[in-house]
């Protein structure tokens, strides 16, 4: 039987069909705001909480002291303790952009991945990957190589990316090819505020539940509701059916 690693996201997992399947690597894309941060940092404190399994989490684009800030107002008071603790492993902006070379600083981590056995992985963002790698050629290369590096480590990742909801087979980014999941946050205004859905788009060897899903983000993080929103990517003729996407 195929071994899955749950999200612990109330709603998530039973329209993942039980969780993510052991050591994919599955794509978290979205429009600023969407809450693709939020879902990372509660994929790997709910690995530590719940379920006994240890997390790295890596960031580009926040300190350690805005991650923690971020983990406590969404309500993981003690998510210090557990870095503290090494059961989180964080690298932040300012580790990994201390090296010139960005390519150093990739194989340096991915060396040091191999010495470690942690359960769950998570990339905030990829968009450094796109800064970085102008030949689409060498990205693919590299993030194909990171992908597999992952997996040997038996690390079930999140790669999160800064794309909104648009249709597979449309001007998509590489890395959906190269990801065994793909996962959409979508948001759209509302006088009040926000209107939030997720999206399961792919998921390898996995029956997934494709409809979108109204979600939630309160205190405690990202709740999923299991009735679907009513409509769907599907057919809507090129145009995503989302405002402001
Ligand atoms: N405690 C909370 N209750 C309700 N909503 C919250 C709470 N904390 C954060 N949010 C909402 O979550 C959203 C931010 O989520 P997050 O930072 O994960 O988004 P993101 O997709 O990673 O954005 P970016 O790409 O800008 O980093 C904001 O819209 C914010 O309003």
């Amino acid at each position: 039987m195929t071994e899955l690693t749950r999200t612990g996201i109330e709603g998530l997992d039973s329209i993942l069909g039980g969780g993510i399947v052991d050591n994919a690597t599955v794509l978290i894309s979205g429009n600023p705001g969407t809450g693709k941060s939020i879902l990372g940092l509660q994929y790997i404190y709910n690995g530590v909480q719940e379920f006994d399994e240890t997390g790295i989490y890596l960031s580009f684009e926040e300190n350690r002291e805005d991650i923690a800030q971020a983990a406590e107002s969404i309500g993981f008071e003690n998510w210090r303790e557990l870095v503290e603790d090494d059961q989180i492993l964080v690298y932040d902006k300012q580790e990994l952009l201390r090296h010139n070379d960005f390519n150093d600083t990739l194989d340096l981590l991915l060396e040091e991945f191999e010495e470690m056995d942690y359960d769950r992985f998570v990339l905030d963002s990829l968009t450094m990957f796109e800064l970085f790698f102008t030949d689409e050629q060498e990205k693919r290369t590299y993030l194909l190589k990171f992908s597999d590096i992952l997996k040997a480590n038996g690390l079930t990742s999140l790669l999160i990316a800064e794309q909104s909801a648009v249709f597979p087979e449309q001007d998509i980014g590489l890395e959906n090819f190269l990801t065994d999941g793909n996962i959409y946050l979508i948001q759209t205004p509302t006088e009040s505020g926000v209107n939030r859905y997720i999206w399961v788009a792919k998921m390898r060897k996995q029956n997934i539940e494709t409809d979108i899903f109204p979600m939630d983000i309160t205190d405690g993080g990202i709740t999923v509701h299991e009735r679907a929103a009513g409509f769907s990517m599907m057919g809507s003729g090129g145009n995503s059916p989302f405002p402001g996407e």
